[in-house]
């Protein structure tokens, strides 16, 4: 194969946040990538995965796209399935038959939440949802297809580097003075996006493969990221409102326990790390002169 120098990384969904995050993070390290949004390439027609693949002649494909809107899956069962589904299994497909790698991403909502233990790799999921259960069949399917896959699971993203995330909200809310009510009864794995992508293209280019839980180090609520969130960036904790799940009114089930650890033993940094490095991203974004390197 040649180096991965002079051949591009393929990221696919280059519109979304982790999309735009890996363009992002290949133009701070140095790695030649190309993002393409939806109509540049749809993950889900073969021909225009082969297209993609014939004209940049990637040495690795990312797949960054996905449906993400857990609750609107149960509705929209099909599309969720195509997306999520179809398309990790078709570049699969592709990427098996040109000798190209891949790196794809699943969910801490493939697991049911009974266990009290962070979920390692091998323990058995069992999904809630129609969303977790589009991403574990797109798990065994990409691994049927290509055994020398990266699948990524990881869970609940932050970043500063778009407004599409809790923390942001939170942090939002309570720089106007508003509340801000969180499950406080669902245990989860926060991500930091950047700590995220980097990781996974440490193991791309390691030509690590099969299942990895990536999240930052420290399980905690909803409520108690929030709060921790606000303390970080010196604002008022008593903003958030912790509150049960079931009362948000949300038509997916959610794991009550969610946590995701590793037999891997790769931990990313802590969570509260996350939170710093977060506020100050968003102090660099919002200066007078952004790094170059992060604008765009
Ligand atoms: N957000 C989170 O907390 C978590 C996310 N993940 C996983 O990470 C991945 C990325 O999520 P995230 O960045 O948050 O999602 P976003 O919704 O921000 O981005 C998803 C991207 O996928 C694109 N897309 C959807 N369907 C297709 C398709 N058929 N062909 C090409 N592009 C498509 C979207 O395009 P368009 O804008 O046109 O719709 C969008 O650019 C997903 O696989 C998700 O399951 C896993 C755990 C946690
Ligand atoms: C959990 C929570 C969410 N919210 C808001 C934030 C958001 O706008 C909306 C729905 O929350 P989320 O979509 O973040 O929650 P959810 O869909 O459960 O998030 C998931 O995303 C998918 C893609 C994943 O794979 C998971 O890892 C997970 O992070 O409700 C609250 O106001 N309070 C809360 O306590």
């Amino acid at each position: 194969m040649s180096s991965a120098t002079t051949q591009p990384v393929l990221i696919t969904g280059g519109t979304g946040t982790l999309g735009q995050a890996f363009k992002r993070v290949c133009r701070i390290r140095g790695l030649h990538a190309v993002a393409l949004n939806r109509a540049e390439l749809d993950i889900a027609d073969a021909s225009a995965i082969a297209q993609a693949l014939n004209r940049y002649q990637p040495w690795a494909v990312v797949n960054a796209a996905g449906y993400v809107r857990v609750d609107d899956a149960e509705r929209d069962a099909d599309r969720c399935y195509r997306e999520n589904t179809t398309g990790p299994e078709l570049l699969a497909a592709a990427c098996a038959a040109q000798d190209v790698q891949l790196l794809t991403f699943s969910t801490d909502l493939v697991f049911d939440g009974q266990q009290t233990t962070p979920y390692l790799e091998d323990d058995a999921p069992r999904p809630l949802s129609v969303y977790g259960h589009s991403k574990l069949l797109a798990e065994q399917a990409v691994l049927a297809q290509l055994p020398s896959a990266l699948v990524v699971r990881t869970s609940a993203f932050f970043s500063a580097w778009d407004e599409h995330n809790f923390v942001h909200h939170v942090l939002t809310a309570a720089r106007r003075g508003e509340d801000f009510a969180a499950a406080d009864d669902l245990l989860i794995s926060p991500t930091y996006v950047p700590d995220l992508v980097n990781s996974s293209l440490d193991l791309l280019l390691d030509r690590a493969r099969g299942l990895w839980h990536l999240a930052n180090e420290g399980a905690c609520t909803w409520a108690e990221l929030a709060r921790l969130a606000l303390r970080v960036a010196g604002l008022d904790e008593a903003q958030v409102v912790p509150r049960p799940a079931a009362s948000f009114g949300w038509i997916a089930r959610r794991p009550r326990y969610s946590v995701l650890g590793s037999t891997h033993g790769l931990l990313l940094p802590s969570v509260e790390s996350g939170l710093h490095r977060h506020l100050e991203d968003e102090r660099l974004l919002q200066s007078a002169n952004p790094p170059a390197v992060l604008v765009g």
